[in-house]
């Protein structure tokens, strides 16, 4: 029995396409990399210093999407095999990128490289090739907001004016440069103007991606289990760890700060109606978030203890957060983004896309996955005699 076509939001048909995605190997990419092979008839060459995130898409030989999707191991730092592949796609997506806030102030120069100068070639290479290039880039550029200026006790800080982050009107706001922390958000923001720039000046047919703490199953990795010991992944993952181990979750300067937070299945939802409609989305930057699922970090530590429990059957512990200053955590030159809402006008115009999921339940179904993959390691882990 035939299926029936894929049609695109305007009910034209969707003809099958080549994508060359750098940084498939990693959360975002893999997540992208399962949905176009299980719902879609895209080919996809993977690049990527890493596959363990996708070995599941590659192997067996007798995969149903088997031949759509091809591992290539490079460093796109140093390997003259990327101008071939993007020559051979129809679309680039570039993910590649050093984008844990630990490493942004101990390790400025390879963040700023990893985001800006090592994207060059990739965006010159769209350019001279005449490739359309959707590219990652973070809601960390909008910095600040507005709103964090204005007195503790001023009810402006109240009107969204002062806070929703506009992908057109809203400024970009970062701290001092010793404040290191900014240098990711200021790489990635000049590597946006770069692209916009291609796109005004030469033709080069682009979509900009802010996604807004996209969170779920594969994220990062746990120390001492599927990363290094003494490495600080981004906040789910610090939080599954300390969960997993049965230590207190660490609040940084008191886990004030406020994100929203969405369903990496959800978010992905998103990034393929852009893929599939090239007409709506080029020219654009999207945000791309969950307004809905505000918390501040310490009401996401409470809520990650109860749903830990919940899927784990273990009790809470009996003083299940600490507090810890920045600087004995991330170090000297850590500041942070105060509160995130992305304002979903554009996309959700653009794309009609909208987010469904709640942070209950995509806590539910991340924790359920981090304690199936992570629990029984741990325990050896621990278990283990400590050299002397
Ligand atoms: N996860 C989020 O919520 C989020 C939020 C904002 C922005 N982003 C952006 O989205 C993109 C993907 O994020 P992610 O969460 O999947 O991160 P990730 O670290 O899991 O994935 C990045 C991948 O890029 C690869 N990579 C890095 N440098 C490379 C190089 N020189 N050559 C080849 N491969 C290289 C890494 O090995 C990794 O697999 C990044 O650009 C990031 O800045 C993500
Ligand atoms: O995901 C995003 O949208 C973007 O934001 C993240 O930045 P941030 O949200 O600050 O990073 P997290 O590590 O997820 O931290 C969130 C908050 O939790 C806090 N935190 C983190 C870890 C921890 O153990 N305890 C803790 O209180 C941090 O200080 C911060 O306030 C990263 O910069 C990028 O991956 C990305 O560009």
């Amino acid at each position: 029995m035939a299926s029936t076509p894929r049609v695109d939001l305007d009910g034209n048909p969707i003809k099958p396409i080549t994508i060359c995605m750098i940084g498939a190997g990693g959360f975002i990419g893999s997540h992208l990399c399962e949905k176009l092979m299980a719902e879609t008839p895209h080919t996809v060459l993977a690049l990527d210093v890493y596959n363990d995130k996708i070995k599941h898409l590659l192997e067996p030989d007798s995969l149903p999407w088997a031949g759509r999707i091809q591992f290539h191991r490079l460093n796109i730092k140093h390997d003259s095999r990327l101008e071939g592949l993007i020559k051979m796609s129809d679309l680039t997506i570039n993910l590649a990128a050093i984008c844990t806030p630990a490493d942004y102030n101990t390790r400025p120069l390879d963040t700023i490289y990893s985001n800006f100068i090592d994207a060059l070639p990739v965006v010159k290479y769209c350019s001279e090739n005449n490739k359309r290039l959707i590219h990652f880039s973070t809601c960390e550029v909008y910095g600040k907001t507005i709103g964090s200026f204005l007195p503790k006790d001023s009810a402006l800080r109240k009107d969204p004016a002062y806070y929703v982050l506009k992908e057109d009107t809203s400024p970009c706001i970062f701290g001092s440069i010793e404040k290191q922390r900014w240098s990711y958000a200021c790489a990635k923001q000049l590597i946006e103007r770069l692209i916009y720039a291609e796109g005004a000046e030469n033709g080069m047919e682009f979509t900009i991606v802010r996604p807004f703490n996209w969170i779920g199953p594969r994220m990062d990795f746990i120390p001492g289990v599927d990363g290094p010991s003494e490495g600080v992944p981004r906040v789910l993952a610090c939080f599954s760890n300390n969960l997993l181990r049965r230590e207190p979750l660490k609040l940084v300067d008191g886990g004030q700060s406020q994100r929203t937070f969405v369903y990496i299945k959800d978010a992905i939802e998103a990034v393929l109606l852009m893929i599939e409609n090239p007409a709506r989305a080029n020219g654009h930057i999207f945000n791309v978030g969950n307004p809905n699922n505000e918390v501040t970090v310490r009401q996401l530590a409470e809520m990650m203890t109860q749903v830990y429990s919940k899927v784990s059957g273990e009790s809470s512990l009996e003083t299940p957060t600490i507090d810890v200053s920045s600087k004995e955590f991330y170090g000297e030159g850590y500041d942070d983004s105060d509160k995130r809402i992305p304002d979903m006008t554009i996309i959700n115009k653009q794309l009609g896309w909208n987010p469904k999921t709640s942070l209950w339940d995509l806590l539910e179904s991340t924790l359920t996955y981090q304690h199936r993959t992570y629990a029984e390691a741990i325990k050896k882990v621990i278990a283990k005699p400590v050299a002397s």
